[in-house]
């Protein structure tokens, strides 16, 4: 087994998507996982999956060496986090305590104001999730080449830092230490307004009385991917950041107002500048979000045509594999009714001709 800066046993309380993947991570490097869970089904799917072993029930004065955690890993919605946190922190009084809440602020002061043992605690945030939660869509591979925010405070101690930030890097992901309000600033920006906007915006799709959704290419796909959350996790999430959330999206409703008043009146002078500003202002906005392996860079994309028939997804791969082009990316767009699907392949700007010649050679056919 490859060596592991995290040590045995880990203690996983909160066996739905975060946690279970937290196991199956810890799991697949041989770290001994201990699962617990407040419903008894989430824990057996959990342990089921290979997540780990059902923690025994015993008290850390009873518990056996191998069944007493280094590390506790609060995985549970974010109104009880700190509850769960800070009875971790009594049960467990030699083990480092974190939690994954997708906010960090709120639940260290309410730790700060249970007097709970900070030293022991070290908040964090692994920047990765999906849509659906439960122990079902838990992944080992969840958390690779994802940013993992450990949020340090006045009482971490190097030791807890150290824990958390091997425990991040074994899970494949990057520490990323920030404080606790930088990180609730920072995903305002970046993850609770984008929800919100998703959302609303997949909402405008309920009263479409022209069956427009029928028409639906990916651009609209791509915007509305995470309206498909959990509502019960958002109002949460979104409840304990309210406030440095409504300011991002007031400001964003001003751009909005703005940009519709200048569609309103198009003629009048200015508006179309306006328009313009907005697209373009996007255009740099995108162009900071970090790529594939946290770099900025662009990849050159070839589009190819392919029959919707089983097996030509796999055929392509295989013969871009064989032609030695490692593929950076790739997207596939259907169109309903049409017998062909797209297939757009991101490589390095280099192994553009290479690829296109390659697949031509091959037979396939070039779309763009
Ligand atoms: N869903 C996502 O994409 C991400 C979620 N997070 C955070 O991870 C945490 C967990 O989220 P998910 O795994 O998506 O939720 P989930 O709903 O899949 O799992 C939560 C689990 O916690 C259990 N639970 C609830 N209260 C408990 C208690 N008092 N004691 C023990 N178990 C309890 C539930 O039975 C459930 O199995 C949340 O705080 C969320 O903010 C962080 C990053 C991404
Ligand atoms: O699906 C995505 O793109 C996400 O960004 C998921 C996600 C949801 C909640 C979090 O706290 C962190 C990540």
């Amino acid at each position: 087994m490859t060596p592991t800066r995290t040590n045995s046993p880990v203690l996983v309380v909160g066996t739905g998507l975060l946690g279970t993947s937290v196991g199956l991570g810890l799991r697949r490097l041989g770290v001994d996982v201990l699962l617990r869970d407040a419903s008894p089904s989430a824990l057996r799917l959990s342990v089921d999956y290979g997540a780990g072993r059902p923690a025994p029930a015993v008290r850390a004065t009873d518990a056996r060496e191998a069944d007493t955690p280094r590390i506790v890993v609060v995985c549970v919605p974010p109104d009880v986090a700190a509850e769960v946190v800070g009875q971790s922190l009594v049960a467990w009084p030699d083990a480092i305590v974190t939690d994954v809440a997708s906010v960090k602020s709120q639940p260290l002061q309410q730790l700060r104001d249970a007097g709970a043992d900070l030293r022991r605690y070290v908040g964090s945030h692994p920047m990765a999730g999906r849509e659906t939660g439960g122990p079902l869509s838990g992944r080992a591979d969840l958390f690779i080449g994802r940013p993992w925010v450990i949020a340090t405070h006045e009482d971490t101690t190097v030791h807890g830092l150290q824990e958390i930030e091997g425990l991040a890097l074994d899970l494949g992901a990057t520490p990323v230490p920030m404080s606790a309000d930088d990180h609730d600033e920072a995903v305002a920006l970046i993850s609770h307004v984008p929800q919100l906007i998703s959302s609303l915006l997949a909402a405008r799709l309920v009263d479409d009385e022209h069956d427009a959704s029928a028409l639906a290419g990916q651009g609209v796909r791509d915007v509305t991917r995470i309206a498909s959350s959990d509502p019960t996790l958002w109002v949460q999430i979104l409840a304990a950041n309210g406030a440095r959330v409504a300011k991002v999206l007031r400001r964003f409703a001003a751009d909005l107002d703005e940009v519709a008043g200048a569609l309103e009146g198009v003629d009048e002078p200015g508006a179309r500048r306006r328009i313009a500003e907005a697209i373009a202002a996007g255009n740099d906005g995108v162009a900071r979000l970090p790529g594939k392996h946290g770099k900025r860079r662009e990849f050159a994309s070839v589009t190819v045509m392919i029959a919707d028939r089983p097996g030509q997804l796999a055929r392509l791969m295989t013969d871009i594999g064989d032609a030695e082009i490692n593929i950076e990316d790739f997207r596939i767009e259907h169109s309903q009714g049409i017998e062909v699907g797209l297939v757009e392949i991101l490589v390095v700007p280099e192994a553009r001709a290479k690829l296109v010649d390659e697949l031509t050679k091959r037979d396939w056919r070039i779309a763009a």
